[in-house]
Order: structure tokens, then sequence, then C-alpha cells
């Protein structure tokens, strides 16, 4: 069976106490809009996961970016998974290429955070995606494969788990792989699901992540295996964002 998409905005190192209007407005498109076909998720940073969990509007989910593996202890700095789900996330993006790139997380670590993340009864964002220089050199199978297969947790499943692909060099770039890209990769994460998870392995949602935004979403997420986009400075707006959750209304 399809899985039911989830377009999700991973609003990075960016927001206020004033950006909850952002979150108000994304909340009065969805009431006064058409109805979409998909989940609809907001991941702030830390400092508002509490607030906006405690205001979100009907139909918006609220996650966070980036979890701890431990529940607590001498950690300074960091946030567990419990510590988000008390919060009211019920979403954590893990293994996002910021990450990997500026924290040196590899994805044992990833892995590691994911599992954190569904021993809190939590859904898990497991993001991967090949460099320009893995690409050019004809290497961005054997590096999401890879990163899929060492950074999804065994106890995943299509409820808690998501995969989000997201090529380094479209992240922040307005540069998005063709469709057919795009789809070729999708295809071939939905067969190591298979391969892995049997069954089950195609009830995972594999979500698009780089540059999305209105103007490419509706042909994106109709490629093959491609169910939602993870969007970063497209949803920061509402309006923008709005937008793209126009790609799964009729
Ligand atoms: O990294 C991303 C979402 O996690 C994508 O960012 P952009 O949408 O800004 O390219």
């Amino acid at each position: 069976m399809k899985p039911t998409a989830l377009v999700a905005g991973n609003w990075k190192m960016n927001g206020l106490a004033s950006s909850q209007a952002e979150l108000e407005a994304l909340g009065n498109y969805l009431r006064d809009g058409d109805t979409a076909d998909c989940g609809v998720l907001i991941c702030p940073p830390f400092t508002l996961v509490a607030s906006f969990a405690a205001n979100a509007p009907e139909g918006v989910a609220i996650g966070a970016q980036d979890c701890h593996t431990n529940k607590s202890g001498a950690h300074t700095g960091d946030i567990s998974a419990e510590m988000l789900r008390d919060a009211g996330a019920a979403f954590i993006i893990v293994g996002h290429s910021e990450r990997r790139a500026d924290h040196g997380e590899d994805s044992a670590l990833v892995c590691a955070k994911a599992e954190a993340v569904l021993a809190e009864g939590l859904t898990a964002i497991v993001c991967v995606g090949e460099t320009e220089a893995e690409r050019d050199a004809g290497k961005t199978l054997d590096i999401v494969l890879g990163q899929v297969a060492a950074s999804v947790p065994a106890e995943s499943t299509p409820e808690n788990t998501v995969v989000a692909y997201e090529p380094v060099w479209a992240i922040g770039t307005g540069r998005t792989p063709t469709v057919e890209d795009v789809a070729e990769v999708h295809t071939a994460i939905r067969g190591a699901l298979v391969e892995r998870f049997g069954e089950a392995g195609n009830g995972f949602r594999i979500l698009y992540g780089g540059s999305v935004k209105p103007s490419n979403a509706s042909e994106l997420m109709a490629a093959d295996n491609v169910n939602g986009a993870l969007v970063g400075g497209a949803s920061l707006k509402a309006a923008d964002f709005n937008g793209i959750i126009d790609a799964y209304r009729k």
C-alpha cells in the first residue's frame, strides 16, 4: 500500500518567539484551503519545540532536528529524545547532512540516535544523501544505500521511521536532481527497505529534500517512490510551505 505522504519543514537554526505567527498562518492555510492528502510537520529549533507543540494548529505536528543517544546525564548542551517527547515533539530528524558534516556524525551514531527516538515511541526521520563529488564519481547509489543500511535501525517500521533522501549538493543551492534521478534513488532505497524488512518495506515514507519550493514540488512529489518532502528554506514562510503542500491538494 502506498504510504500517506508527509511534508516536513526543517527550520534549521532559524526562528524566534515571534515565528509563532508563521505557525499560526500555516494553520490558517490548512483550515481555509482544500484538504491536503499528506501529513504536515514543522521542526523548529529546540528553543521553540515546547511552545510550538503547545500552540500547534490542527493538522500540524511538531518535531525536532536532532537528539542525543542517551536519555539523560552529563552531556552539556545536548538534548535527549525523552526531553523532546516531554516537550511535545512527535518526530525527530537524525543524520541530517549538516550534522554529519558539521559535527562529524557517522551512520553508526545516526543509527544510535534513531534508536533513541524509537525507544521514546517517536518517529525518526533518517537523512541520507551523496555529496556532489560522490555523484560525479558515479557513487550515488553506493553512498545512499550504504547510509540507509547503516543508519536505519533494525527495529524500524513504517510507523516509526521515515527516510529522507537529501543530495548534499541540492541543499540550499536552488539546484535539484532531475525527476528521473530522484526516482532512481528513491526506487533503489525502496528496494533496499523491501529486501531488509520484507513487505513492510513498501510502507516506509521516503521523502525528497533539497531546494524543494512551490514551483518544483508537484513534479518532484510525483516521482516514483517519493512520499513527501523535507523542506528547508521554503518552510520558513507559511505561504511558501503551503505552496509545497499544494502538491498534495486535488
Ligand atoms: O536540508 C534541507 C531540509 O532538511 C533542505 O534545505 P533547502 O530546502 O533549504 O534546500
